[in-house]
């Protein structure tokens, strides 16, 4: 308890309504006489301490992952401090009941599983009337908004209106990971319908049951939704996540010069990725432009890692044919190749020069047999992609090649660790997107690295509002990217290529510091100095601890 009481108006269940002033059984004898809870609760009185041991038992004693996810969600929307609490002290169990993969799970059963509505569903019958949703004087603290569309969740594809899931444990993870004060962030779903038959016909889908907007009438809606934002929260940062990739790229290059905003999925991958990917070059005493990239999925984040790599090897020196030369990018039709149709503007930057075979390109078989890749990125969605002869393949050409499946959630996985790392009797360097248990090879047992963008978007995010960025550029991932490679393991004669996540606070606070200095050497934002910056930090920061309250 700190020694200053806080000054509280609401009483009685109204109070224990709210779940970032509700204390539960913590509430002392004196604010229960003060407040009115007396009886409201049962007669126990206990410490966060207790709360945050009985709730890891509760968990723990969940048969599975949705059980478990529901459970730590509606102590969330009961009392937050008691679910940070509990996220802070046991990050690393808790990251995949709130975050991928338990919240892909929970995402498939959102209709079923909701309870109580936390966040913002804007749907496409509100047009014309957005502004009048955000109104209210309940979003007045708001300076951080991660919004969704449904349409590409994690690898699971059109959930629609289910969702929601994302941005609400993804900002979970600001605050576990960065410290960012809750009462600032407003989880949002563009409900603009959904082509998922499925959810569509399923009686409890919590969703607009009609066709998703496309064309005009799409950019119209999130062109009212950006408009009416931006004059509600001028200093806001919008975080976006999860669009299709017909729709990502083409909004971030829109918008991201009209208000401080990132699309994580192409650019917080693509920064970790870079991170990963540097750290490993770096370990092996190479560099990156002279390695081989097959990207398999040219998406939202096979895009951005291509871009944000190609960067980096012109970073070292390289001219741009020769490192463009370097990458090999498939997706369904094979490899990308610049005679084929329909490529996206992201595709068409690293499709190669060869001809196609009437719009089919080489598979992954041959690309890996014939050009040798060093280092192969999954974002393709498709669990088993990574075949046994392709990665003994890899293997037989490279002597310690980075294989990283990266898709989301556990399910879609293009191989797993065990797997990789068997077929290539533990040559391989393999990182994840989703948590895998580490493996033991010849005697020798290697925690696997998780390449996701949770290592960079929470830094990233509090770095740009404690220095007051107007845009987030190329250059402030860059540096997230950089930041977070010098803090690998494996440049210390460790195992891994990333910093564990038990060290998420302090990773975060590195990467924040990268990030705000970058913008003041861009001079996207106003200049400050140490002190300044350490002081926004302050402002921003929030500690799962109670205080004791007052009434007004
Ligand atoms: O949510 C995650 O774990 C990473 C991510 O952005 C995605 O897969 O879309
Ligand atoms: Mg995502």
């Amino acid at each position: 308890m700190t020694s200053s009481p806080r000054t509280v108006s609401l009483k009685g269940q109204a109070l224990l309504d709210t779940p970032l002033l509700n204390k539960g059984t913590a509430f002392s004898h004196e604010e229960r006489t003060a407040f009115g809870l007396h009886g409201r609760l049962p007669a126990a009185i206990h410490s966060l301490d207790e709360q945050v041991a009985q709730a890891y038992e509760t968990v723990k004693a969940k048969p599975d992952t949705l059980s478990r996810h529901i459970y730590v969600r509606s102590l969330q929307d009961s009392n937050e401090t008691l679910f940070y609490a509990l996220l802070e002290r046991h990050l690393t169990e808790m990251m995949p009941l709130v975050y991928t993969p338990g919240v892909g799970q929970a995402c498939l059963e959102f209709s079923h599983i909701w309870q109580r509505p936390r966040g913002l569903f804007i749907a496409a019958e509100h047009k014309g009337h957005i502004a009048d949703l955000i109104a209210s004087p309940d979003y007045d603290k708001v300076k951080l908004i991660i919004v969704t569309d449904g349409e590409r969740i994690l690898g699971l594809g059109d959930l629609g209106a289910n969702g929601m899931g994302i941005p609400i444990g993804k900002l979970s993870l600001y605050t576990a990971c960065a410290g960012l004060n809750p009462d600032m962030m407003l989880p949002i779903t563009l409900d603009v319908g959904t082509n998922n038959e499925t959810l569509r016909n399923d009686p409890s889908y919590i969703g607009s049951r009609t066709p998703r907007l496309r064309g005009d009438a799409y950019s119209a809606f999130v062109d009212e939704f950006i408009t009416a934002i931006t004059a509600r929260w001028p200093h806001l940062l919008l975080h976006w996540e999860d669009f299709a990739g017909l729709n990502a790229a083409p909004l971030l290059a829109r918008y991201r010069n009209q208000l401080l905003s990132f699309n994580d999925d192409i650019q917080g991958t693509a920064a970790i990725a870079t991170a990963a990917i540097l750290a490993g070059v770096k370990a092996k005493k190479e560099r990156l432009s002279q390695q081989t990239i097959t990207i398999v999925g040219g998406g939202s984040a096979g895009c951005g890692i291509a871009d944000q790599l190609f960067q980096a090897m012109l970073a070292e020196g390289t001219s741009e044919s020769d490192a463009r030369a370097r990458f090999f990018m498939l997706d369904r039709p094979g490899l990308l190749t610049n005679d084929m149709p329909n490529l996206t503007e992201g595709q068409k930057r690293f499709a190669r020069p060869e001809a196609s075979r009437d719009g089919v390109g080489r598979t992954l078989e041959d690309v890996v047999t014939t050009e040798h890749p060093t280092i192969l990125i999954g974002v393709s969605g498709q669990a088993g992609l990574f075949t046994q002869s392709l990665m003994t393949s890899m293997s037989t050409h490279c002597q310690r090649p980075l294989i990283f499946p990266l898709s989301n959630p556990t399910s879609h996985v293009e191989a797993t660790p065990q797997d990789i790392l068997t077929w290539t009797n533990g040559q391989a360097i393999v990182s994840t997107g989703s948590p895998f248990a580490p493996v033991t090879i010849n005697g020798r047992t290697i925690a696997i690295d998780q390449t996701n963008n949770s290592y960079i978007f929470p830094g990233l995010g509090l770095g740009a509002l404690a220095c007051g960025a107007q845009r987030i550029s190329d250059g402030m991932l860059m540096a997230s990217a950089q930041a977070v490679a010098e803090l690998s393991p494996l440049l210390q004669d460790g195992d891994n290529l990333l910093p564990p996540l038990e060290d998420s606070a302090s990773i975060a606070r590195t990467v924040a510091r990268a990030v705000a200095y970058h913008a003041r050497d861009e001079k996207l934002c106003p200049d400050f100095t140490d002190e300044d910056f350490q002081n926004a930090l302050d402002r921003l920061s929030w500690t799962p601890t109670y205080q004791d309250y007052q009434p007004t």
